[in-house]
């Protein structure tokens, strides 16, 4: 949902934007009424001081004034100015509180929620605009649930309450005293036109900023090498200017919408003083209600000063607001989730279709994988091999056809039966900061230390984690950086073999590896691969010889099937790549 319809007027981009807001402080109703009435309850307090002012100075213009009356009343302005500070800050705190907690939840709501969305949705948003949106959009929402809100009730009450009254007191003085906030509406709707378009400007440039700058970061190590001529230096300056120039928009607009806002509010005497004095003379006005309209006339002025910024600030929540909801609208895989049980580890693709815009990057595909034998799937880049392995671990739903295991639909399963049926080793082993052991228990949470130690062993990580200060309790940071990549792979396969998942897709999983650490690999992969169903993708394939079977995929398609003999036996495609891999065996001299 939109937080603003284009060219939406002011008061309905605020309106909106503060249902949306209202709308994530649905879970704490209580807290989050106390903390509004409180912020009322200040605003009140606040004109009821002003209007002890007013009293003070009518009686002090009286020949023989209370002086013991004025006295008590000094004191009552002083309690009323603290009862309302007070009660201010018992609502700013309250929101603060709030505003935590609505934060906090959200960010589980986002990340629960990216891990039910198919993968083409976390791709097309990009890793930059997902950080953006998951930590630095939760947070600036302080702004709107821990300030707006409660600081909008109560700012934009206390003077509708004053106008309301001013107009049942005298409708002429009223509307001298309203006439500058109208003139400063429109002038101001003029200048900055529509906020929100502003606050979207500024966030794509800022968006595309923060992503040059992370490729720019990430791609030094290139950048060096071919980029003498600084020429990516000078892309990475362009949306710098482009950033620069929204903002120089921003300012130039505001600039001079607060000046003629000034103007407006300064003003407001200059008609309120000579009518009211004109009409107390004519004896139309009585002195108190002249009083009441010099005191409460400039605190009208008060809140169009403020405007322009609660304005701005809404626009951004606006904005916020409808990028988070847009990723919270993305629709789910589904989840028609079927009580059969998988009769069996059998995987069959039937008649699997999957697309990529207009194009299929797979296409009837019909293959079974037996229980117990390993199935390597190969190819020229771009065939589709990956493309399939996802589709086995769900990351999107096929467009055209379906994946059973033991005659279940993939879409029918409950996804904790999908992934303990289906474990992965992947192209790029992923590690997250923490400890070696807190990475392994991923996979298994109850596992002890032993049974650690022994997966470690098994995938041959067992000596390079005990060379690391504080062996299993070593911290890993930055996905494992201080690790070669071989050795972040050993320890995915040990994750792996924690998880002890009956069906396995390895992607690649010795492309990181030296040969000493391939071999090591290889393995840890056959210990793993045993009694397991395995599909696995490989672009070297001496390492597949012994496969029970072997898929060569083209465009999507299965183009040739059989083992390594029958394949080469067949001089095919399969045969083709064997001989580019190997051109110095002889034709026919097979391993
Ligand atoms: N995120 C994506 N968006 C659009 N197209 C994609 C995306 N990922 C893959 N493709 C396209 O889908 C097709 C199949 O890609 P896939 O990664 O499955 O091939 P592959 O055989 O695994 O290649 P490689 O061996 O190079 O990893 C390719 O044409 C690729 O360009």
């Amino acid at each position: 949902m939109s937080a603003d319809a284009p060219n939406a007027p002011v008061a309905y981009t605020l309106a909106n934007t503060f249902i949306q807001l209202a709308g994530y402080l649905r879970t704490q109703p209580l807290a989050m009424t106390v903390s509004i009435a409180l912020g009322l309850i200040a605003a009140l307090l606040g004109l009821a001081w002003q209007l002890g002012v007013v009293w003070l100075i009518v009686t002090a213009w009286e020949p023989t004034p209370d002086m013991a009356g004025m006295g008590w009343a000094v004191a009552g302005i002083a309690g009323l100015v603290v009862a309302g500070r007070l009660a201010f800050l018992g609502s700013t705190a309250l929101s603060h509180k709030i505003a935590v907690d609505v934060q906090r939840d959200l960010r589980l709501a986002l990340a629960a929620h990216l891990a039910q969305v198919p993968m083409a949705v976390s791709e097309r948003y990009g890793a930059s605009a997902l950080r953006r949106l998951v930590l630095d959009d939760v947070e600036s929402l302080e702004d709107g649930v821990a300030h707006l809100v409660p600081e909008a009730s109560a700012n934009f009450t206390a003077p509708l309450i004053v106008l309301v009254v001013l107009f049942a007191l005298d409708w002429r003085m009223a509307l001298a005293a309203a006439l500058p906030i109208l003139l400063g509406f429109a002038a101001m709707r003029m200048m900055t036109g529509n906020s929100a378009d502003i606050t979207r400007a500024y966030y794509e440039r800022s968006a595309e900023m923060a992503a040059r700058a992370t490729e720019y970061a990430a791609g030094l190590p290139t950048l060096r090498l071919f980029d003498g001529d600084g020429r990516s230096l000078l892309r990475f300056r362009a949306v710098s200017e482009r950033y620069l120039a929204v903002i120089g928009d921003w300012v130039r607009r505001v600039l001079l919408a607060s000046a003629v806002l000034q103007v407006c509010v300064g003003s407001g005497l200059l008609l309120v003083l000579p009518l009211g004095l004109w009409l107390t003379a004519r004896g139309d006005l009585a002195v108190p209600h002249l009083v009441i309209f010099l005191v409460f006339a400039p605190s009208l002025g008060g809140l169009i000063t403020r405007l322009p910024n609660f304005v701005f600030r809404f626009a951004q929540q606006g904005e916020v607001l409808s990028r988070i909801d847009a990723l919270l609208a993305e629709p789910p895989l589904s989840r028609a989730l079927s009580s059969e049980r998988p009769s069996d580890r059998t995987v069959r693709f039937e008649g699997l279709g999957f697309r990529r815009g207009e194009r299929m990057v797979l296409d009837q595909i019909d293959l079974v994988l037996e229980p117990g034998t390993v199935t390597a799937l190969v190819g020229a880049s771009g065939a589709g091999k990956t493309t399939l392995a996802n589709l086995l671990m769900r990351f999107h739903d096929p467009h055209q056809g379906r994946i059973t295991i033991g005659g279940v639909d993939l879409r029918a399963m409950a996804p904790e039966t999908l992934y303990s049926l289906v474990g992965t080793v992947p192209q790029h082993s992923w590690l997250f900061s923490g400890t070696v052991a807190e990475n392994l228990r991923l996979a298994a949470p109850q596992s002890g230390a032993s049974a650690l130690l022994e997966a470690l062993a098994e995938a041959r990580a067992e000596s390079f984690v005990a060379r690391l200060p504080g062996g299993l309790e070593a911290r890993l940071d930055r996905g494992g950086a201080a690790l070669s990549g071989g050795e972040r792979q050993r320890l995915c396969v040990a994750r792996a073999l924690l998880h002890d998942a009956p069906i396995l897709v390895l992607d690649e999983a010795t492309a990181a590896a030296d040969p000493i650490n391939e071999r090591e690999i290889q393995r840890a992969l056959g210990s793993l691969a045993r009694g397991r169903t395995v599909l696995v993708i490989a672009h070297r394939l001496a390492s597949i010889i012994d496969a029970d079977r072997i898929v060569v995929l083209d465009q999507g398609r299965i183009i040739e099937r059989g083992n390594h003999r029958t394949l080469l036996a067949k001089r095919g495609r399969y045969a083709h790549f064997w001989a580019l891999q190997n051109p110095t065996m002889p034709d026919g001299d097979f391993p």
